[in-house]
């Protein structure tokens, strides 16, 4: 539409040009005239031609100023435009679908694009100079005088010059010549324009992205439904963990594994003794080595010796037989220590003392009896006398809430008898059945662990001078001979009147405790065989006794 009505507006300049042209009057127009023949058919190359011949003055006095401001409010051409209408009339159809689309496009274009038809108007002069050979390349152009019948139409709707550039992008289809020019400056604004709209489809390119992200978010849902699953059946998997302990070994088996080694070395040192040989001497000697190796004990390896020497002495014996005997020799000694841990509830609380050296499995010892009491239906209480670690506190605590027993706990490197004491009139004051009181076991100090032991004792003795009732001590099974000194210690210093013999489920050397009985004749309450709540077995001295003599 904006070359019509450049086209329009060129006529009306042809029109102003011809009067332009008597002013101007000399020949150069007239030559120009032959040049705009050529324009049609190349009118960028018209352009060059002008400022070659000096037209230039020409164009740039008569369009240019005129036009521009004119274009905008376009009233100048309108007058002038005007006497066109008249061939008008002639076509009026078509000036009605021109203001149509005209009014609506108008608004926007109208101001950026009249810079852009400047241009146009300098093609103008060429314009007015053709009139006469304009109706020869009119013919075969036959769009042109559409053209001419668009223009009534704008000079009636002159006010509408303006919208009327605006139409000239789709009417430039038509008419091809102006189009070019005019059009294409103005065309790429509105393009422009669109551009954005690709924009938008650039961005529903990125919606389905996002939708592929929830696509990969229904893989995670399925991903969450096993995890949900997961933990559900965590709390019930446990039962289905539980089945682990189904089967899991039984904590004979678990102590047999453990005293495996040991019975293994033995059995096969004894099978090695016994091989086709007749018990003699010199066979009770290297079977007495064999036992003594195996931490029995010197009294325990005699009480075998003896027994074997008694029946079958100058007589085969296998390797069973001696295994045998040596099973029935060890319980007879272990047998006067089993025994169970008896709580004198009549003081409230009971005192339970528990040392020993570090990490022999005293606090863990502690939360595995706290259980048993506390399902037992008695009120623990427990109290943090190794006040040198913190970890030992926090551990302590733990096992309180696991077995909902109160943990009395102090400052760390706080004086452990004093706690000891606020723990006993603590525990008295609650009612408590039974106070269990975690010490440290600093060995590496026998003077400063002495002195603090003593200490516990004697200010427990302040408030029940037969408290502490029980002071168990913990013996690390795979310690080996070590543990009989432990023993010694700490039965001088807190007066230990009890074992327990902890991690019996790993590598132990059983033997030891058999010779730790066999020495000092303490009670073994119970032996620990894992590090789970419900590790602490009765020592058994029948089992134990067929599990390190390798008997079925
Ligand atoms: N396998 C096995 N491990 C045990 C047993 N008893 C204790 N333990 C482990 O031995 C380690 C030491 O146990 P603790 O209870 O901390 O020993 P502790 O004597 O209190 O040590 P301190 O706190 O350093 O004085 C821990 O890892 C326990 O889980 C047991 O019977 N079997």
């Amino acid at each position: 539409m904006a070359g019509f009505f450049k086209k329009i507006f060129s006529f009306g300049q042809k029109e102003v040009v011809d009067e332009r042209v008597d002013e101007t009057a000399p020949l150069p127009p007239i030559k120009w005239e032959a040049l705009d023949a050529l324009k049609p058919a190349a009118e960028q190359v018209v352009p060059e031609f002008l400022k070659r011949d000096e037209p230039q003055a020409e164009v740039e006095t008569a369009p240019t100023p005129t036009v521009e401001p004119e274009v905008i409010p376009a009233p100048e051409p309108s007058p002038v435009e005007q006497p066109a209408p008249e061939p008008a009339p002639i076509i009026p159809p078509e000036p009605e679908i021109q203001p149509e689309p005209a009014p609506v496009e108008e608004p926007q274009p109208v101001e950026p694009e009249a810079p852009i038809e400047e241009p146009a108007p300098e093609e103008i002069p060429a314009a007015p100079v053709v009139p006469e050979p304009i109706p020869e390349p009119e013919p075969p152009e036959i769009p042109a005088p559409e053209r001419p019948e668009i223009v009534p139409p704008q000079p009636q709707i002159q006010p509408e010059p303006v919208p009327v550039e605006v139409p000239a992008p789709p009417v430039e289809a038509p008419a091809e010549t102006p189009a070019p020019e005019i059009p294409p400056a103005e065309i790429s604004p509105p393009i422009r324009q669109p551009a954005p709209i690709e924009q938008q489809p650039v961005r529903a390119e990125i919606a389905p992205e996002p939708q592929a992200v929830p696509q990969p978010a229904p893989k995670p849902l399925p991903a969450p439904g096993k995890v949900t699953v997961a933990k559900k059946v965590e709390q019930k998997a446990e039962p289905q963990k539980a089945p682990e302990p189904a089967p899991r070994r039984s904590w004979f088996q678990r102590m047999r594994d453990g005293l495996a080694r040991s019975s293994r070395e033995l059995t096969g040192n004894i099978a090695g003794v016994f091989t086709k040989r007749k018990l003699d001497e010199e066979t009770l000697q290297d079977l007495e080595d064999v036992l003594i190796r195996a931490d029995l004990g010197m009294e325990t390896a005699l009480r075998v010796t003896d027994a074997l020497a008694a029946s079958r002495y100058g007589k085969d014996v296998s390797d069973t037989e001696v295994r045998a005997i040596m099973a029935a020799e060890v319980e007879k000694v272990l047998s006067h220590v089993a025994m169970p841990l008896e709580l004198d509830l009549s003081h409230k609380p009971h005192v339970i003392l528990v040392v020993g050296v570090n990490g022999t499995g005293k606090t863990t010892t502690i939360g595995k009896l706290a259980a048993k009491l506390t399902d037992g239906g008695l009120s623990v209480m427990l109290a943090a006398g190794d006040t040198f670690r913190a970890a030992a506190i926090e551990q302590l605590k733990i096992w309180g809430e696991r077995t909902k027993s109160p943990v009395i706990a102090s400052k760390l490197g706080a004086d452990a008898a004093g706690l000891a004491y606020d723990a006993f009139e603590k525990a008295k004051e609650a009612g408590s059945d039974v106070l269990i009181i975690d010490t440290a076991g600093r060995l590496q100090n026998k003077t400063e662990l002495m002195a603090e032991l003593e200490k516990i004792v004697r200010v427990l003795g302040k408030l029940d001078p037969e408290a502490p009732h029980t002071v168990l001590q913990t013996v690390d099974a795979t310690t080996g001979q070590n543990a009989l000194n432990q023993v010694e210690i700490f039965r001088n210093v807190a007066g230990v009147n009890g074992l327990v013999m902890t991690k019996l489920d790993g590598t132990a050397r059983g033997g030891i405790l058999v010779a730790i009985a066999a020495k000092h004749k303490l009670p073994v309450y119970f032996i620990g065989v894992g590090e789970q709540v419900d590790d602490l077995e009765p020592f058994s001295a029948s089992e134990f006794a067929r599990a390190i003599a390798g008997v079925a």
